[in-house]
């Protein structure tokens, strides 16, 4: 069945995926469904230290995540009605497969899979890739104390598990459309022309 676009804008962190997000939102008039960020108790405790809050983390942003798209299926997918989204469900699982170790892990998994295999997925994906320079200026310069402790080993191979899970997720999805953008190179921000020329192939990709 032909369904709406849903779109996901997605990266590691500090790759610009709200910004790029809200400017299409504004740009093509299509509602923006951003993730909760400052009302999340667990983000400081965690970057302190990771081994010791991961699970609740990453638990706290599994039910987070699944609410939204719980709503999101009502109000907007289910009506065929299209939504951009700042992020996808499955970077739940990049994180997580990324912070959490032995029970945990496996424990995690299952829940994952069983909270949102049924639920409706982006059918286009906008991938922000970005080296590790531009992520650690473009944190620093968004200035959030908690991020302040990111360690830049583990940015980097948020870097490398992205890169893995958008090959995996178009080797077993092929029919979701995922657009690559060099985020190091290509800056939707200061040079409206290259924010134009992503806008219009959104465009193209949902008439
Ligand atoms: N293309 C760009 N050129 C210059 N600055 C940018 C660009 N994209 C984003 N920024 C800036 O970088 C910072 C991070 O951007 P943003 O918050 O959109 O990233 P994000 O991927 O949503 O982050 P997070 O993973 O933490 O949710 C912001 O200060 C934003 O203004
Ligand atoms: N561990 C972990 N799991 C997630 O699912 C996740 N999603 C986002 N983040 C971190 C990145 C930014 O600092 C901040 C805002 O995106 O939250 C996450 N961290």
């Amino acid at each position: 069945m032909k369904r709406g676009p849903f779109i996901a804008v997605e990266g590691p962190i500090g790759a610009g995926k709200t910004t790029l997000a809200s400017m299409l939102s504004t740009e093509l008039n299509i509602p923006i469904l951003k993730e909760i960020v400052e009302e999340n108790p667990f983000l400081d405790k965690f970057y302190q230290n990771i081994d010791e809050w991961s699970f609740q983390l990453e638990m706290f942003f599994l039910c987070n995540r699944y609410k939204q798209l719980e709503d999101t299926d009502l109000q907007y997918i289910a009506q065929d009605k299209p939504v951009i989204s700042d992020y996808h469900i499955y970077k739940n699982l990049i994180f997580a497969e990324r912070t959490l170790k032995g029970i945990k892990r496996e424990k995690y998994r299952q829940i994952y899979h069983i909270l949102t295999d049924d639920l409706p997925k982006p059918n286009i994906i906008l991938y922000i890739r970005a080296n590790l320079d531009t992520l650690l200026y473009r944190i620093s310069k968004r200035g959030r104390d908690f991020e302040e402790q990111i360690d830049p080993a583990y940015l980097q191979q948020l870097i490398e598990d992205y890169d893995t899970a958008m090959t995996s997720l178009a080797e077993r999805e092929p029919a979701t459309v995922i657009v690559p953008i060099n985020g190091s190179e290509v800056d939707f921000v200061e040079h409206p022309e290259q924010f134009a020329r992503i806008a219009a192939q959104v465009k193209e990709l949902i008439q």
